[in-house]
Order: structure tokens, then sequence, then C-alpha cells
């Protein structure tokens, strides 16, 4: 999936000098990040109806607009794919510490993985257990 993403991601930077009036993403880019938000926002409201609907067709088409107009947001804001995938697994190796993070923290693990050991350590909170996943 993030292939597409990128591939979508340099078709919007593609487009975003192109005649606005015959492209959306340049029409986009003309009338600036609050009418991104606006149909961001309206995509994602799009998706949340028609999941609730059980209509799960509507449910791809509504993502994949919702996707477009993320990507065009991303790139308004100076945000690239591989930033978020970055976050993405950042969030993933901390979560997978935290689930086996012992209360205290003289029990943290001596050895993360290798992945895991160049990142910033872990250190568990006093008074908080790893938050549970529901
Ligand atoms: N991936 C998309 C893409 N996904 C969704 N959309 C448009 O986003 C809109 C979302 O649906 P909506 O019903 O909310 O919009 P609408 O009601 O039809 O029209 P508005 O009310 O939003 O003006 C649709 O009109 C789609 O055409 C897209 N428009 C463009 N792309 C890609 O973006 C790139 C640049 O294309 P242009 O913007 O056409 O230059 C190309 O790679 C395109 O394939």
């Amino acid at each position: 999936m993030s292939d597409s993403l990128e591939r979508l991601y340099l078709a919007v930077l593609a487009a975003r000098d192109l005649d606005p009036a015959t492209s959306r993403t340049a029409r986009l880019f003309q009338r600036g990040p609050s009418k991104m938000a606006k149909k961001l926002a309206e995509e994602a409201i799009e998706v949340v109806i028609d999941a609730v609907n059980g209509d799960s067709e509507a449910v791809i088409r509504e993502s994949a607009d919702l996707l477009y107009n993320l990507t065009v947001l991303w790139a308004s804001a100076g945000v690239r794919p591989e930033d978020v995938w970055r976050e993405m697994t950042r969030r993933e190796d901390m979560l997978g510490i935290a689930e086996k993070l012992p209360k205290s923290p003289a029990k943290l693990p001596k050895v993360a993985s290798p992945r895991i050991a160049s990142r910033r350590p872990i250190v568990a909170l006093d008074g908080r257990g790893a938050r549970k996943r529901h």
C-alpha cells in the first residue's frame, strides 16, 4: 500500500502546478490548506457514514478519496510519506517494547533488537503500567 501512496504523492506533486481549470489537485493547491482540510474532513465523514451503513464497497471508494485528499494535504504541509512511515515504525518499535515493559524499570530488557537499540531508549514511567490495548 505504501508504494501506491508514494506514487500518488508524486502524482500530486506533479499536478500541483497544472492548470486549475483542468486539474483538481492544482485547484486544491490554488484554494489552499483550509480547502484541502475541508475536503479531507468531508471524505473522512463519508467513510464513517458508509461504514456505519455497512456499505463496504462505498467505504473502499471513499477511502481512496480520503487517501488522495490526505496526500494533497501532506504535500501542502511539506510532509512526505516516508516521514509518516518513519513515525509508524517508531511507534511500532516503542509499542512492541511497551507491551513487554515490566512494571519495574530495573527489569527493562538489557538489549533490544538492533532496530530498536538504534532508537532513543524507552524508559518505563513510574507508577504507570504499559498502556493496555483494547
Ligand atoms: N487519486 C486521485 C483522486 N482520488 C479522488 N479524486 C477526486 O476527489 C474527488 C472526491 O470525491 P468527492 O465526491 O468528494 O468530490 P466531488 O463531490 O466529486 O467534487 P467536489 O465537491 O469535491 O469539488 C472526486 O471528484 C475525485 O475525482 C482524485 N483526483 C485525482 N487523483 C489523482 O491525482 C493526480 C492528479 O490528478 P488531477 O488532480 O486530475 O490533476 C492523478 O494521479 C489522479 O489520479
